[in-house]
Formats: structure tokens, sequence, C-alpha cells
């Protein structure tokens, strides 16, 4: 067996197999006390399914979906083909750091009798001023997310698991999107998003000594080590935007866009001052710039690990692009999270008016599989 990649790493080749340059080889274990597809850096490829439980599925038709999940998503995150259901789409590929990460939406519980099981914190989100949600693109009882560095890995990833749902599980909305690929940069650096932005600078990093208290759950005892993820499809008004000259856009965001560096000074690193004045007394970072209303030091220290991915489904019937960010953020609390921020942002941020939330999801990240077990095995057996 080859080297998993750590915590945030692409992994080395695969010894045996020197035919694979060093990106389609990488992978990342499936196993470990988190799900795999959360702390990683985001991987160039996403596929998003959202599923609803067929009608009369029992709990124990879940049981064996999820360990079938379990056993096929381990097998394929080493680059092994799926026992069924085998399309060969990848055939001639690595795991390219292939991660897929299951979560359950409130509607789960209900439906299979677990409503005692399930918890508080995954209460509808509230509504915001302008969310334009679809709701038959939003929710779901089960999200699927399928990242990988490549693709067709992704894809198939996603195309065995849904077929193996079968029965089970059907299909309710599905969503790809993109970040930027490993090597394309000379050093790692952070992505952009379509507004041209250096999107993920000021994210909890696994080596702050908060960082599990922020992004993974402690309770109930089944979900412990898990996490809840916010989805939203956030539309970007491009033609808009693109009309303001770069000043004005860094002075919606709160930070230069060329590399990122707060407006207040230094680099992309260097911690944003809120504080800080130009000589005629204004503020450096105005008081309605996107990163000043969503700071945790705005928001009564609500904070979230923003793991967004683009997107672009071609062109709407007015014209405009039908692009954006498929937002992603995974936290401790949606409560201490996600929802104080979008409230923040909804009345105050600069960046809004170009914005679109168009679907919503809330959901309830399984904890990760030790060895041998299998996906949400505590909630399933309790
Ligand atoms: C409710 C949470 C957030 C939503 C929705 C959101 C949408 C959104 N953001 C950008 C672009 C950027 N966001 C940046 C920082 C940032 N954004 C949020 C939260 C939401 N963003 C937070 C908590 C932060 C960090 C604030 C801080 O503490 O400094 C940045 C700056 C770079 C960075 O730190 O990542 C950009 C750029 C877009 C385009 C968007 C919707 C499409
Ligand atoms: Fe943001």
């Amino acid at each position: 067996a080859g080297a998993a990649a750590g915590a945030f790493g692409r992994a080395v080749a695969v010894p045996g197999q020197p035919h694979q340059v060093s990106l389609g080889a990488a992978r990342v274990d499936f196993h470990g006390p988190h799900q795999a597809g959360i702390v990683q850096p985001p991987q160039a490829r996403i596929e998003l399914l959202a599923l609803d439980l067929a009608p009369g599925a029992t709990r124990q038709a879940v049981q064996e979906l999820f360990k079938r999940w379990t056993r096929t998503a381990g097998d394929m995150a080493l680059g092994e083909p799926a026992d069924s259901h085998e399309n060969q789409i990848a055939l001639d590929a690595g795991p390219s750091s292939l991660t897929v990460t299951v979560g359950l939406g409130a509607t789960f519980f209900d439906k299979l009798g677990l409503a005692a099981h399930r918890p508080p914190q995954l209460a509808p989100l509230p509504d915001f001023p302008q969310d334009a949600i679809d709701r038959s693109r939003s929710d779901g009882d089960l999200l699927l997310q399928v990242c990988a560095d490549d693709a067709l890995v992704a894809y198939h990833a996603l195309r065995v698991l849904q077929q193996l749902a079968a029965g089970t599980a059907g299909t309710r909305w599905q969503m790809s999107g993109f970040s930027r690929s490993p090597g394309a940069t000379a050093q790692p650096r952070t992505g952009r998003n379509l507004m041209g932005q250096v999107d993920g600078t000021n994210n909890p990093k696994p080596t702050d000594p908060d960082f599990a208290a922020k992004v993974f759950a402690t309770g109930p005892d089944w979900l412990a080590g898990g996490s809840y993820l916010v989805f939203r499809r956030i539309r970007m008004l491009l033609d808009n935007w693109e009309q303001l000259p770069t000043d004005r856009q860094e002075r919606i965001v709160g930070r230069r866009k060329s590399d990122g560096a707060p407006l207040s000074g230094g680099t992309e690193t260097t911690p944003v001052d809120l504080g800080k004045q130009d000589p005629d007394g204004s503020l450096a970072v105005p008081a309605d710039a996107h990163v000043r209303i969503a700071a945790p030091a705005s928001n009564g220290g609500a904070a979230m690990l923003r793991r967004g991915f683009s997107y672009s489904d071609g062109v709407r019937p007015d014209g405009a692009p039908d692009a954006g960010l498929l937002f992603l953020a995974f936290q401790a609390d949606p409560a201490h999270g996600f929802v104080p921020v979008q409230r923040s942002l909804s009345r105050g941020d600069g960046l809004t008016t170009f914005l679109r939330h168009e679907a919503s999801g809330l959901y309830a990240v399984l904890p990760g599989v030790p060895d041998g077990g299998y996906l949400g095995q505590a909630l399933l057996e309790s």
C-alpha cells in the first residue's frame, strides 16, 4: 500500500504504479476520526448529490446502503475499482485525492422513525432577506459530497455511489463545481472565485488550537466527530460586478484583488485590522466590506470552515451567466457559524447586491469511520 495523504496533503506516487503521475496517485484515507473532504483543501472538482429515501425505505435497507457506500468509497479512495456497478470511467486514473463525504438532512430522521435522534441544530435555516431559494434544488434526506483532482474520477465515484443507492434512495438534485487544479500555480496558493478574488484566506486552520471546537460537533453521541454542513448555491451577477473598477471591487470585499492582502495593509496572511484608518480618517476596510461584516469579531466569535467551489452552468434565459459559488461551510453548530454571519451579511454586506442565494441545504455530516466500521453505525444501531 502506498502512503495516504496527511491532513492537508497530497500523497506520493504509489509504488508499483510508475506510469501514474503524483497527482493521480495521491490518495486521502477514507477512514479516520472525521470523514475525508472536510479539512483537505478543495480538490479541482466537486460533485454534489442530494438523495431522498424511497417511499417505505427501512432502517435496515439504509444500514445496508451505508455499508455498501463505506466499502466502495474506501476502495475507490485507494484507487481500486468498485465491486459492483463498475463503469470503468476512471479506469486509467489513480484515486486523484478522491474524498467522499456523507451528510444527513433533517428529513432523514423523520422518515426512518429516528426523530428522537434528530439534533436541534438541524432545524431549518431561517429565511434571509433577498433569498431566492429553489426548494427543488435544496435540502434532501442525504447528501454526498464527492471531490477529486480529476473530473472523471469524481464522476466515476458519484455514479457508482448513486447506483448503489438504487431502490433505497433516489436523486433529488445534482450539481458540479470546480476549483484550481493542483500544479496550476508555481507554489500552492489560495484559490480564486469567479469574481476574481482570492477566496479562503481567513479560514480556521487545522493547526489552530480551537479548530476542532469550531468545526466538529461534540454531540449527540452518534455525531461526535462529525460536523454540520451548510450548502448555498450563490449565483454571482457577474455582468454587474465586472463593470466596477478594481478599486471599487476591492473596497466591497476589503481585500486587494491582486494578492488578497487586506486593505488595512500587509500581505495576504496579515490579520485584517478593522480599526485602521486612512490618513483622511476613513476606515481602511470600509464599514460595509464583506470581510468586516463576516469576521468572527463582528459576529460574537461565529466561525466556520469554508470549502467552496465555483460552478458554471451555461447561460440563463436572460442572457446572464449561470455561474457562481457552491458555498460549503463546515461548523460545530450552525447557530454559532453560518446563521449569525449570513444574518449580518444579508443586512449590511456590500457584496450582497451582486449575489443571489438560489439553493440551500443543512446536513449533519457523519463522524469518520474506523477500520471495520461503517458510516452512521452509531446512529443506525442505536
Ligand atoms: C455566511 C457566510 C458567508 C457567505 C455566504 C459568503 C459568501 C461569499 N464570500 C465571497 C468572497 C469572500 N469571502 C471572504 C471572506 C469571508 N467570507 C465569510 C463568510 C461568508 N462568505 C467569512 C467568515 C470570511 C472571513 C472573514 C474574515 O474573518 O476575515 C473573502 C476574503 C478572503 C477570505 O478570507 O477567504 C472573499 C474574497 C463570495 C464571492 C461569496 C458569495 C458568492
Ligand atoms: Fe465570504
